[in-house]
């Protein structure tokens, strides 16, 4: 229970109103407070009726950053394609200008965050797929959970605008209070049965693939991602909070996400780190090269090894530690990573993995070195922009929010976006599953063909299907 001084009700309440009505504009408060233990999956829960698509989930892979926000007090949202990582930074730092931030904790992820994604291409046609999520959108909750290093804050963002009275900020922690008193509130734990299963048209996906390939013998083209799409029928709607509790409890290594809008929600566990920035230091993640898991230890290890040596993915591989060293050399002073890549071994599937960490200055933007990454070659292809090109031109699939960055930017210019694959996009009673592979010379579409649908296995497993 967080208690609150009737002063700091005045107070506060009274500088919002004042300064909005000064400015003649909306302001932000924020207001942060630490609190005991509580559970990240009953806190999206207890959000389920209030604001059902106004809902975000996030949790990285060491569980050193959870992130649950409820409700919308601002939306950054823009369709237009041209410098729309600049445009939402920069609407990002005039939301917080001239705002009230109380906070006295020294920790990133809490007080004011935006949290959302780009679209993979903007420049690839809309289709209805994806008509509930703009193409660049992300939200600052009313309500943010932090739970950082294994300590819970919550922050409350309220939104001053200059017809608001004193009441606003007394309403705003009511509202807080009603929320945090339903937190224990259980949802239920039935999930729809799958009831058809249908790939989106897999020969002339292999065909496409063949054509891919030709093309990469002749140059200049060196590789190119083609994704495909696994559409589902379950018997009733399928819940968000559902999926998200089979992923947390079934991919513990992976980035947990999921963002709802209009009422559709994309889901999913990824295990790629797009970059992350924590003061002066980013990281960031090569993983492209894929077999799958052994039955046995043995078998398990043999196919590591052999994954290790295999010469097709070794080149996979190669091209995207080449661009993000690349490109990341471009703003920072220093960038460190192994020069032969390891195994990072997920549930089903295991990848070459090469870490990345660079050094660079305190104001470097998180968003500008997004732009730089987005896509490296696991997700696009090289060279960049020619791979996009093709890959606009012959997928038939409209990836929406596949393979973008998603993630999270905090007030003090901090956060972290992983590369959203392993992942799906839920409609009531469909749900859209994703999954590509890097496309070099020597691949073969009937094994990409494979890879990918070992690719769709963790969001199939946390739906129910086999
Ligand atoms: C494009 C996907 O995976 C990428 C990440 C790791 C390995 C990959 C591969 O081996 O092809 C892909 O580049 C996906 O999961 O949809
Ligand atoms: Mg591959």
């Amino acid at each position: 229970m967080i208690t609150i001084q009737e002063t700091e009700i005045k107070e506060r309440g009274l500088l919002g109103v004042n300064r909005a009505r000064e400015l003649g504009r909306p302001i932000l408060m924020s207001v942060v407070h630490k609190m005991d233990t509580t559970n990240p999956l009953s806190f999206f829960n207890a959000g389920k009726d209030r604001y059902c698509g106004e809902r975000f989930f996030w949790k990285d892979p060491t569980n050193d950053m959870v992130l649950v926000g409820l409700g919308i007090s601002k939306q950054i949202q823009s369709d237009q394609a041209a410098d729309r990582f600049f445009h939402v930074e920069k609407e990002w730092k005039s939301f917080l200008k001239d705002g009230f931030i109380f906070n006295q904790y020294k920790v990133d992820g809490v007080g004011p965050l935006m949290f959302g994604g780009f679209s993979f291409d903007p420049f690839k046609e809309k289709t209805e797929l994806w008509s509930k999520f703009a193409a660049s959108l992300f939200h600052i909750p009313k309500f943010l959970l932090s739970i950082v290093r294994g300590e819970t804050f919550l922050t409350t963002n309220i939104i001053f605008t200059p017809n608001d009275d004193l009441s606003l900020y007394s309403k705003s922690l009511e509202e807080r209070n009603q929320l945090l008193d339903s937190l224990r509130t259980r949802i239920s734990t039935k999930s729809p049965s799958l009831m058809r299963k249908n790939e989106i048209f897999p020969e002339r996906w292999k065909q496409t693939v063949d054509g891919v390939v030709k093309e990469l013998t002749n140059g200049p083209l060196k590789k190119v991602v083609l994704a495909r799409e696994l559409r589902l029928e379950f018997s009733s709607v399928v819940e968000a909070e559902t999926v998200l509790e089979s992923l947390y409890k079934q991919q513990p290594a992976s980035y947990i996400f999921a963002f709802a809008s209009n009422g559709d929600c994309f889901i999913g566990a990824s295990p790629e780190r797009l970059i992350k920035k924590q003061g002066d230091e980013v990281y960031s993640t090569c993983l492209a090269g894929s077999i799958s898991r052994g039955i046995t230890e043995e078998e398990d290890q043999i196919l590591g090894q052999t994954l290790l040596a295999d010469q097709k993915n070794l080149i996979e591989h190669g091209y995207v530690v080449e661009m993000i060293k690349e490109a990341l050399e471009q703003s920072c002073k220093e960038v460190i990573l192994p020069d032969k890549p390891q195994l990072m071994k997920m549930r089903d599937i295991q990848h070459l993995y090469t870490p990345v960490i660079g050094k660079c200055g305190p104001n470097t933007s998180l968003l500008l070195l997004v732009e730089k990454l987005h896509p490296t070659p696991a997700l696009g292809g090289l060279p960049k922009t020619l791979a996009v090109e093709k890959i606009r031109e012959v997928e038939e699939l409209d990836r929406g929010l596949f393979g973008g960055p998603l993630g999270w930017v905090d007030y003090q210019q901090n956060g972290e976006f992983a590369v959203a694959i392993r992942s799906g996009l839920i409609q009531e009673q469909e749900v859209s599953l994703f999954a590509g592979c890097g496309v070099v010379s020597d691949s073969k579409s009937e094994d990409e063909y494979l890879e990918t649908a070992l690719k769709f296995r963790p969001m199939l497993r946390a739906l129910g299907g086999k």
